[in-house]
């Protein structure tokens, strides 16, 4: 069964988001928050992480820090996504030291090497991507379908699907086997809302999960 996991927008108003992640959070199961700021100050995304951490774990939400598995530690989130860029030359066995016994999730792009290197090296998920344009950033690498389906059947480590999934165009990925769909705009910019824009992701993964429901 796929999970929702939910990204922040990259840039966020730390006085006024906690609410609007609190609606979307409140408006039905999501797995995971990772706050990814880019281009914020370091001090700005420490106020962001102590002003949207209680929000998501009062909710049994996991936590998740882009980039920064150091903030990660540090401020008690439940672990990090890091891309390719971001590990250190110890790799994912460095930031797998690093974040103990949180959680650790590797962009591996449109890799299956790079990905069953990360799973090997101690990931808790892959991240596969981008599958559809998407708007949110400059996505460096387009993944088909077949390698969602190809990870579930060979691999245990969870898989992540992102890049321009909305409720129209995920039920292939929900049939492949993702166990995360992770979007910003999907629900970000949903024209009634977050929390509108939770349901319209679980209700399209619901009926992709159970087509004659
Ligand atoms: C769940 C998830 N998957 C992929 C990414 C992309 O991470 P990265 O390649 O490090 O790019 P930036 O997000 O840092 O621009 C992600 N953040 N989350
Ligand atoms: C953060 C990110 N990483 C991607 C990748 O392909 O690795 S695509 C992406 C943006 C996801 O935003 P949206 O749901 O609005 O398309
Ligand atoms: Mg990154």
């Amino acid at each position: 069964m796929s999970q929702l996991y939910l990204v922040t927008p990259p840039r966020i108003e730390v006085a006024t988001f906690p609410d609007a992640l609190a609606a979307a959070l409140d408006a039905g199961p999501v797995a995971c928050v990772q706050l990814r700021l880019k281009d914020a100050a370091e001090d700005e995304v420490r106020r962001a992480i102590d002003a949207l951490r209680p929000v998501a774990q009062a909710r049994d939400v996991a936590f998740l820090v882009n980039d920064r598995a150091d903030l990660a530690v540090e401020l008690g989130c439940d672990g990090a996504h890091l891309g390719q860029e971001d590990l250190g030359p110890g790799g994912v066995a460095a930031a797998r030291r690093m974040l103990g016994g949180l959680s650790l999730g590797v962009t591996c792009h449109s890799s299956r090497h790079l990905a069953m290197e990360a799973a090997e090296a101690g990931a808790d998920y892959v991240a596969f991507g981008a599958f559809f344009p998407t708007a949110t950033k400059q996505a460096k690498t387009r993944a088909e379908v077949d390698i969602i389906a190809w990870w579930a059947d060979v691999m245990e480590v969870p898989c992540v699907a992102i890049g321009g999934i909305t409720p129209e165009n995920c039920a292939p990925l929900v049939e492949a086997g993702a166990d995360f769909l992770a979007v910003v705009g999907a629900v970000w910019n949903h024209p009634d809302g977050p929390a509108a824009g939770v349901r319209a992701m679980l209700a399209a993964m619901t009926l992709a999960e159970n087509p004659k429901s």
